[in-house]
């Protein structure tokens, strides 16, 4: 049985779902030592936002195959090394939306309205009532930086609480934004119109501190800002000093460059600042939804299934999925038999996406096919996680091209691989079950269904030479399932395709190679 280690506290239906397929482990309070001590013996890491899995957790999980993140962020995770190494990196990337929203919307409301210190005043005995005068958010600009699930959300709702709403957001269409209600602006226009700015975009090199001394100077002295993004986002520094010198009206925030928060400027702030231990996905709606989420995914994957929101393999609806899994299948067969026949040094792959398939999306199949190329080679070390690094470190050109009008079958799919000494080319397609069908060897007409074993021969077209094959093969004790022969003209080139019941022992191509009128042959793995 796999096993998973669950290293931060994951809602117990996750652990259920995951109990199923896995032997669980659950250790939540790891130090990053025992962390990579322990991570040899897994399969599978299941995390939230507290666990780092740095390039040592990556390097020293020997059997790992997948990291599930319950939740949306995945700056805890060292994407490049797991990619490297060919783990999946999933998420859940709509569980917790709402839950984050909320909690944008709750510090937005709570900042205006003074909640937490009125709170604390009461509950000291005071009753300071004009002290905790607030404002309202109605008919205020809300400025939302970052317009994809979780902004967009807050748009709605902010919306229907009558505020004006300016979004930045580089990556958005205008019409998205105005479907939204949001005026699409730039930045500098939203720092210095925006009553409220709330932030809801990843932290990368480009928004590490977009709130910093300078942009906080942009903005109105009324401003507020709610962070329930990402630490890192802000500068903490800038933004304590900014609020304490009334230079903004006030700050709440969910996430910190430094978790725990530990000591940090922001606690000695007087002035308006909310601070909650990076609660937003925290609602119990919210880490059902990611653990149930997460835990399909690292089943799916410990079963040898895709999985669906993979953040490091081209992402896929479970729509386009459906249909598309079938031509990943038959571009990595056919990816794998062109490897064989090539043989050795491959500098470029062709990829012709024919029939159907030419107005559909490519990335997964061309990841399909390099995978199966690579296979011969690298074995199990290649998946779809880091085919197309393996591939790209080795100098492969891959070229594709489409071909709507390719007619003979609904969707179909040719490689050409191209090496220093020679080019081989394969086709294959789908039949009514997606059964999958070679239909050409180098350009040689066949229609044939892969098998574990096939022997394969580049030959002249002459009497007696099938009979010749059958009969060395007999004397190896190999027994034959099926036979093919594809040729352009009698008596010409032609290739003659085998499925094998036994794998043929050593010195069987040596042996048929012998043969008058055999160019070449090559035994082939498939399946
Ligand atoms: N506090 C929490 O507990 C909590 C919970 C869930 C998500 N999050 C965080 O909230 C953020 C948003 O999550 P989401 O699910 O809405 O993500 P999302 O991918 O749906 O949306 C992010 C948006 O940011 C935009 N964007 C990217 N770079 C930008 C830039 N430089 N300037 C402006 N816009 C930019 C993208 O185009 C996208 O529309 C993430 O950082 C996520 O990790 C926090
Ligand atoms: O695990 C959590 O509670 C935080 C999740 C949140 O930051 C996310 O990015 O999904």
């Amino acid at each position: 049985m796999p096993k998973v280690l669950v290293s931060d506290p994951i809602d117990p239906v996750g652990i259920e779902l995951l109990g199923q397929v896995a032997q669980v482990d659950v250790q939540t309070d790891l130090t990053p030592e025992q962390l990579i001590q322990v991570i040899p013996n897994y399969d599978a890491l299941m995390i939230r936002s507290g666990t780092k899995v740095t390039p040592e957790v990556i390097e020293a999980g020997k059997l790992l195959k997948i990291i599930g993140r319950a939740g949306v962020g995945v700056d805890n995770v060292d994407i490049p090394s797991a990619t490297r190494k060919g783990i999946v990196v999933v998420n859940s990337p709509e569980g917790n939306t709402i839950a984050a929203a909320e909690h944008a919307l709750t510090m937005m409301l709570a900042l205006s309205r003074h909640v937490p210190k009125a709170n604390v005043s009461l509950k000291a005995g005071k009753w300071e009532r004009k002290k905790f005068t607030g404002v309202e958010v109605y008919k205020k600009t809300l400025g939302i930086v970052g317009l994809g699930k979780i902004g967009s959300h807050v748009a709605k709702v902010a919306r229907a609480m009558g505020m004006q709403l300016l979004a930045y957001d580089p990556f958005l269409s205008q019409e998205r934004a105005e479907q939204l209600g949001c005026k699409l602006v730039e930045l500098d226009f939203l720092f210095s119109e925006a009553d409220y700015i709330t932030l809801h975009i990843p932290k990368t090199p480009e928004t590490y501190h977009l709130i910093n001394a300078e942009t906080l100077a942009k903005m109105k002295s009324t401003a507020r800002i709610v962070n329930c993004a990402r630490g890192g986002i802000i500068d903490e520094a800038a933004l304590a000093k900014a609020i304490d010198e009334g230079q903004i009206a006030g700050a709440a925030l969910d996430v910190f460059e430094n978790e725990p928060l530990g000591e940090s400027p922001l606690s000695a702030v007087e002035g308006d600042l909310i601070l909650t231990p990076h609660l937003g996905a925290s609602t119990e709606e919210a880490q059902t939804n990611v653990a149930v989420d997460v835990a399909e995914q690292i089943r799916d994957v410990l079963l040898g299934l895709p999985a669906r929101s993979a953040v490091n393999i081209p992402g896929l609806r479970p729509e386009v999925l459906e249909k598309l899994q079938p031509y990943m299948l038959l571009a990595e067969t056919l990816g794998n038999l062109v490897g064989q026949l090539a043989g050795g040094r491959i500098e470029s792959l062709d990829i012709r996406l024919q029939g159907e398939l030419a107005n559909n999306e490519s990335d997964p199949i061309v990841i399909a096919a390099l995978k199966g190329l690579l296979s011969p080679a690298l074995q199990e070390r290649v998946n779809y996680v880091n085919a197309g690094i393996e591939a790209k470190e080795r100098g492969i050109r891959v070229i594709e091209t489409r071909d709507a009008a390719a007619r003979d079958y609904a969707g179909s799919i040719h490689l050409e691989a191209k090496g220093p000494l020679e080019t081989r080319s394969v086709t294959g397609a789908l039949l009514g079950d997606n059964e999958i069908r070679i239909t050409d060897i180098d350009d040689f007409p066949v229609n044939v269904a892969p098998a574990n074993h096939m022997l394969i021969t580049l030959h002249r077209d002459m009497p007696g030479i099938i009979g010749q094959i059958g009969s060395q093969l007999g004397g190896f004790n190999v027994n034959i399932a099926s036979m093919q022969v594809g040729r352009k003209m009698v008596r010409g080139d032609a290739v003659m395709v085998l499925s094998l019941d036994d794998l043929p022992p050593e010195g069987v191509v040596a042996e048929i190679n012998k043969t008058e009128g055999i160019r070449d042959s090559y035994i082939v793995t498939l399946q």
